[in-house]
């Protein structure tokens, strides 16, 4: 949800930045697991993405707060999931699943940060899917580096 507080590992960056935003999309779950959810349905996705570091770029900023969201929302806003490079492979772990999609969002930011000369680091993905679901994707590490 936009403007809550969401938790976050203890670190020792000197800068943690968090974007709010949400993007629609459609998807479904490929297994008969799934339920109801393997027939194509639709969500408005919450997205809270923590990004920490200790150096500024030359407009003092860790990242601008835009090129977050653009690198989620440009790509998935009104798509259908499952149409999408990341979930085309047709195994359980690529799935669209809550889980799945969060694990993605962090794979998509965390590469374009990498390119970054001050080295920004994603530390969580917070992935809200329904006003019941949600997951949090954290890297293995992620807060000691
Ligand atoms: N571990 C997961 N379980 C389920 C996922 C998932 O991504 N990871 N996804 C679904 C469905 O796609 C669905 O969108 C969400 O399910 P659910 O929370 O059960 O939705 P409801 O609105 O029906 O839940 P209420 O309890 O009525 O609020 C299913 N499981
Ligand atoms: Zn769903």
């Amino acid at each position: 949800m936009i403007q809550q507080i969401y938790p976050v590992p203890a670190h020792n960056f000197l800068y943690e930045l968090n974007k709010d935003f949400h993007f629609a999309a459609a998807h479904y779950i490929a297994d008969e697991e799934a339920g109801k959810c393997q027939y194509t349905h639709g969500h408005t996705y919450f997205v809270n993405v923590t990004i920490a570091g200790n150096t500024l770029d030359s407009t003092g900023f860790l990242i601008n707060f835009k090129t977050i969201k653009d690198l989620i929302h440009n790509r998935f806003d009104h798509s259908t999931l499952n149409k999408d490079p990341a979930f085309l492979d047709a195994q359980g772990d690529y799935f669209p699943t809550t889980e799945v999609v969060a694990r993605s969002i962090y794979d998509i930011i965390q590469g374009h940060l990498e390119t970054l000369a001050n080295k920004p680091v994603c530390l969580q993905v917070f992935l809200r899917e329904t006003p019941t679901s949600y997951c949090i994707y954290r890297p293995k590490g992620g807060a000691e580096r």
